[in-house]
């Protein structure tokens, strides 16, 4: 018998890519059979479905079940005919792009028949691709905010009786506003949340700049979502309103026929939307397969088979790639598991997990920093389904503006929350009609690109580099308590102006006194450095980089006894910036050393020892949920000797009038300032408005904002540092280890709050630091006054 020229042709293609015919035959042949004999769609992208199929026999390669020989003896007979019999047939439905899925096509499925699932998720990238891609970058990430608590209103205790001066402030007043550790996990609507790198399948997620896109303008759509009601949804995404409860949203053609499910459909995709903003993704498989030997995957299983799957399916970015395939994909995942698999470490039947997949993902070698790595096994939802919970943003390395393209979901569409629920008519588990106002009911939120926000965009932290690659090091971000994102803030790695601050840095005004004609490293050498004339002829650090012990002592001694190291401003700028006509008496300043580096103008050149802080972060930080109800915190991955710069307190640069304006305005939407006075130098000279500055870290900052506070016995000491500016209104805000600290320690500094004072800028916070000297908790045991901030 003549050979079927299109096979011919197929192995040749094949051939083109490496694969024997040996390879290729069994593959085909099974194709063939999935696809009803339609070479069309063997054909199309240059064997594109082959060659994945061929890949993914040959990645698997997974024992046939002895019982199921005979049948598949018989299909291969067929799939022998279909090799001769070259007639096309009505193509099969296959999983299209989102939004394709209603076009009438030369491929349009035919509504009777439909592959079986484990087939039809043949991956969809060609092999070429998925060799061009093996090293797509893993970034990538999402949140589900958590704001930052309601600010205290600043006016609210304005014309009390004026107070005698007092150190209420102690000078330094970096209270912060704590980001609210809310549990929220809720998705609000308006709100995008991306699937994180650290799932197993993110790379799926990122579109290569030169892949085609998808065509379709319809971005208010959500991925691969067949709407039977296009019009009306269409309407409900672009109005922000979310879908009505009870109307599910079937992704893929699982319908029930008269009630009865139809048993050869293998799973169906169900994204439903509820009022409150939720997402819901329900996906369902087949009671065909279910029997008695029924059993679930554990979550390691289930997600290293998706991970494997996706790695060899999805590694290639590709214009098909469909979330609502990849869903089904986790279907057939666990289908295989209930129906193949004897192993004993399986869940029992009927057992569901609850997996967190994004929690704890590693990075820098850290055990679980958002990624599947550290699953909760233990914990199963009572409603049968598998919850995945916690994307987190992608990171664009195209820019924050381009997140969804980023994530290859093109202008829309994001899930915060998924449900993935075991469909299991048998108990009626799931798929139960929604309430829709139960704060449980499900919702779908798709937000089309247009419809982000400014804090959406910057809350796509990257869980290995929150930085967004701005320090030498990447810094991490883990959440192993709560479902919650860090705050949306944009990473800035030095103090920017707001807008009136007056910082005037010129080479002009650094003279002489300001500036040294050394050669090489400063510190190192034997003769007078000019730089250090302001710190009393010695440098203040050593020839390895650290502070000096007898300089770090004297600061901490200062940090410990505010009370004798503060000054009294005669017309306070703090209190000017407040003032509406009504001026209270200076709370007091801290008077701090400073440190004097090297700068520009010095002969010295970049590496010089007298240059520390203006090189950057160079310790290994993670940024880290906390466990006492102190919301975010910094911790350290490698031991700190003491005496080490950690890190600058960088924000933007506001006057203190600035900064009061911010605080009120803030109060009212809800939101906090994260702000230190820059005030170590307010007595030398009255203060001029514009020169009474503060960084401010809430919006703009770098990893410091971080920092939780400590009372009095913090880890690290705040110093500041003379760099560009010779005036000392405007320096940098420096954070050193005052003592050796540990890997994995919680990173503190005292930020001299006076947990009794009310009248402050900012609103207080229930001080949850633990240290025997909190100043807080001795007020809560005997006082009776409450310093506390909601949330
Ligand atoms: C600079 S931010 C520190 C990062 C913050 N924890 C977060 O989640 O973004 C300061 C805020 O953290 C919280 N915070 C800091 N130290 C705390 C402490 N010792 N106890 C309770 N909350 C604290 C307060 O809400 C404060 O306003």
């Amino acid at each position: 018998m003549a050979p079927n020229p299109k096979v011919v042709a197929a192995y040749r293609a094949m051939a083109s890519l490496g694969i024997s015919e040996s390879q290729v035959k069994p593959v085909l042949k099974k194709l063939l059979k999935l696809y009803d004999k339609n070479w069309e769609l063997i054909e199309e992208g240059s064997y594109r479905a082959l060659a994945d199929a061929i890949f993914e026999a040959d990645a698997s390669e997974e024992p046939e079940h002895p019982k199921k020989n005979k049948r598949v003896h018989e299909e291969e007979a067929e799939a022998e005919e279909a090799l001769i019999n070259v007639e096309p047939v009505q193509p099969l439905k296959r999983l299209r792009l989102r939004g394709q899925e209603n076009n009438s096509t030369s491929s349009a499925p035919s509504p009777s028949k439909k592959p079986h699932i484990e087939k039809a998720t043949a991956p969809e990238g060609s092999s070429a691709q998925q060799q061009q891609n093996k090293a797509v970058s893993s970034d990538g990430n999402t949140r589900i905010a958590a704001r930052p608590a309601p600010m205290q209103d600043a006016s609210s205790d304005r014309g009390k009786q004026p107070a005698l001066p007092q150190d209420s402030l102690r000078g330094r007043k970096p209270v912060c506003e704590r980001a609210s550790p809310s549990k929220q996990t809720t998705v609000q609507p308006g709100r995008l949340v991306l699937p994180n790198n650290q799932m197993p399948h993110a790379n799926a997620l990122i579109i290569p700049k030169d892949e085609p896109v998808d065509e379709s303008p319809d971005y208010e759509l959500p991925i691969a979502m067949v709407p039977p009601e296009p019009s009306s949804l269409r309407h409900s995404m672009k109005s922000g309103i979310t879908r009505k409860q009870g109307g599910h949203v079937p992704v893929t053609s699982s319908q029930h026929k008269n009630g009865v499910k139809d048993k050869e459909v293998a799973s169906d995709v169900v994204i439903a939307s509820s009022a409150q903003g939720e997402v819901k993704l329900s996906l369902s498989y087949s009671s065909a397969l279910q029997g008695p030997d029924f059993r679930m995957p554990t979550q390691e299983q289930l997600l290293k088979m998706m991970e494997d799957r996706c790695l060899r399916s999805y590694k290639i970015t590709d214009p098909n790639f469909s979330v609502a395939k990849m869903l089904r994909d986790m279907c057939d995942c666990m289908l295989k598991f209930s129906t193949d698999s004897n192993d004993n470490s399986q869940e029992s039947s009927m057992t569901r997990p609850t997996i967190d997949v994004l929690k704890e993902p590693e990075a820098n070698g850290t055990p679980g920093v958002g990624g599947s790595k550290d699953l909760d096994t233990g914990s199963h939802s009572s409603n049968g389904s598998i919850q995945v919970n916690s994307f987190s943003a992608l990171v664009s390395p195209r820019g924050p503006y381009s997140p969804a393209h980023q994530s290859g979901l093109d202008d829309a569409a994001v899930i915060s929350k998924m449900d993935i629920s075991n469909d299991i008519p048998q108990s009626d588990a799931v798929m139960q009609p929604e309430d829709p106002v139960s704060p449980n009911s499900h919702s779908l939120v798709v937000v089309p690109h247009h419809q982000l926000t400014v804090d959406d965009i910057r809350s796509f932290h990257n869980v290995n580099d929150i930085t967004k690659g701005e320090e030498i090091n990447q810094i991490p971000w883990v959440n192993k308590t709560t479902n919650d994102f860090p705050p949306p803030f944009n990473y800035i790695p030095q103090n920017l102006v707001f807008q009136d601050a007056y910082v005037n840095i010129s080479l002009s005004r650094i003279g002489a006194e300001d500036s040294c004609p050394c050669i090489g490293s400063c510190v190192l050498l034997s003769t007078h450095c000019a730089c250090t004339d302001k710190t009393g002829g010695e440098f203040a650090y050593t020839a390895q980089g650290l502070l000096k012990d007898e300089f770090l002592e004297e600061c901490v001694a200062i940090s410990h006894n505010p009370r004798q190291h503060c000054f009294y401003c005669k017309d306070c700028p703090l209190e000017r910036s407040k003032s509406n006509g009504y001026l209270e008496p200076c709370k007091g300043h801290l008077k701090r050393k400073f440190i004097k580096e090297c700068w520009r103008k010095c002969g010295c050149g970049k590496q010089c020892g007298n240059r520390l802080i203006q090189r950057g972060i160079t310790c290994n930080l993670q940024v880290f949920f906390t466990s006492e109800g102190k919301g975010w915190g910094l911790r350290t991955l490698e031991d700190l000797p003491k005496g080490a710069f950690v890190c600058e307190f960088v924000g933007e640069i506001l006057t203190v009038k600035e900064l009061h304006e911010r605080n009120i305005k803030c109060a009212e939407n809800g939101k906090s300032t994260y702000p230190i006075l820059l005030d170590s130098d307010w007595d030398s000279e009255f203060v001029k408005d514009e020169e009474a500055l503060c960084l401010e870290a809430a919006s703009f900052g770098n990893i410091a904002r971080f920092i939780n506070h400590r009372c009095s016995d913090a880890n690290l000491v705040e110093i500041p540092i003379q760099i560009e500016c010779p005036d000392r209104y405007y320096y940098h805000f420096a954070l050193f280890s005052s003592r050796k600290i540990a890997a994995q320690e919680e990173l503190t500094w005292d930020y001299g709050i006076d947990f009794d004072d009310s009248d402050q800028p900012i609103k207080l916070f229930e001080c949850k630091c633990g240290s025997k000297f909190c100043r807080n908790m001795k007020r809560s045991n005997g006082s009776t006054r409450s310093a506390s901030i909601s949330g």
